[in-house]
């Protein structure tokens, strides 16, 4: 991972957004599922995505990260619109836990250093790679089990293995599904350490969360969605008066509204 800050902006340009979503529609297996999301993140900037299982968190993500099409609706990353856009190594993408521990048969390094390929198309890693893995290994407190098969590891551990993958690519946009699904509170307060570096030299993050844990001073804005449609927005969470650290963000499934969604969320 390089140590220095990503691009900067020109003085009294606003800066373009890492990754903007305008009206973005999508289907899953012929069903509408996002019904028009509106949804920026600049540089430096850390976007939560919050709401109740089933709010199409993860499909927005995904659809961030080109990999849901989209319905109707505008993805740019970068300034450019998805069709056009190739240089996919600026994009780190952290899935779901669910859908990405596979029984690879690898060691924790050679996961690791898979994110780094993107970067060196496929040419040999060199020593500033395996230097980046294993920092990257190290930010997330695994630089000890860099020899391990990484199906031997527990699911919290697995996790952040794949954040590590994601973080040697030296992303400038950064996009987790659930981080800290599964991850232990001294583990999250490493993650929490890591984005607050990486946004304070312009890395932006967009994060799937049910609690805002501590990642919470981190949060510039806190997106709520309901329904597959952006239900609320709410700028830096922190600030947020009434909170209540552990309350969980869903407390009711959206596919049971008799629970009474929206309740109030705990988070903001
Ligand atoms: N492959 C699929 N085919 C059809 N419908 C799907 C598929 N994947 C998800 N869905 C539906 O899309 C909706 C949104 O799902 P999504 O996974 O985006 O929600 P989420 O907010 O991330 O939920 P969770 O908090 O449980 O992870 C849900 O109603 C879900 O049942």
């Amino acid at each position: 991972m390089q140590q220095e800050p990503h691009e900067a902006q020109p003085p009294g340009e606003a800066a373009t957004p890492l990754i903007a979503l305008r009206g973005v529609r999508a289907s899953l297996g012929g069903r509408p599922v996002l019904h028009g999301i509106d949804l920026s993140v600049g540089p430096g900037e850390v976007v939560a995505l919050l709401g109740a299982n089933g709010s199409g968190k993860s499909t927005a993500v995904r659809a961030a990260v080109g990999q849901v099409p989209l319905a109707g609706g505008d993805l740019d990353l970068f300034g450019t619109p998805v069709r056009r856009f190739r240089d996919w190594a600026r994009l780190g993408y952290v899935p779901q836990r669910s859908t990405a521990a596979s029984g690879v048969p690898a060691t924790v390094r050679e996961v690791v250093a898979s994110g780094r390929l993107a970067r060196r198309r496929l040419l040999p890693l060199r020593r500033a790679d395996r230097e980046a893995v294993h920092r990257a290994l190290d930010l997330v407190g695994l630089a000890d089990r860099a020899g391990d098969s990484a199906g031997a590891l527990s699911g919290g551990q697995h996790q952040r293995v794949l954040i590590a993958r994601a973080l040697t690519s030296d992303p400038e946009a950064l996009v987790m599904d659930e981080p800290l699904a599964g991850v232990d509170l001294a583990s999250q307060r490493l993650l929490a350490e890591t984005l607050r570096a990486l946004a304070a030299r312009g890395t932006g993050v967009l994060l799937v969360l049910h609690e805002l844990g501590p990642l919470r001073p981190l949060i510039d804005r806190a997106v709520v969605l309901s329904g597959g449609r952006v239900e609320r927005t709410v700028e830096r969470p922190e600030l947020a008066a009434g909170e209540d650290e552990h309350h969980p963000c869903h407390p009711a499934d959206e596919a049971e509204p008799a629970a009474g969604y929206p309740l109030r969320t705990g988070i903001l």
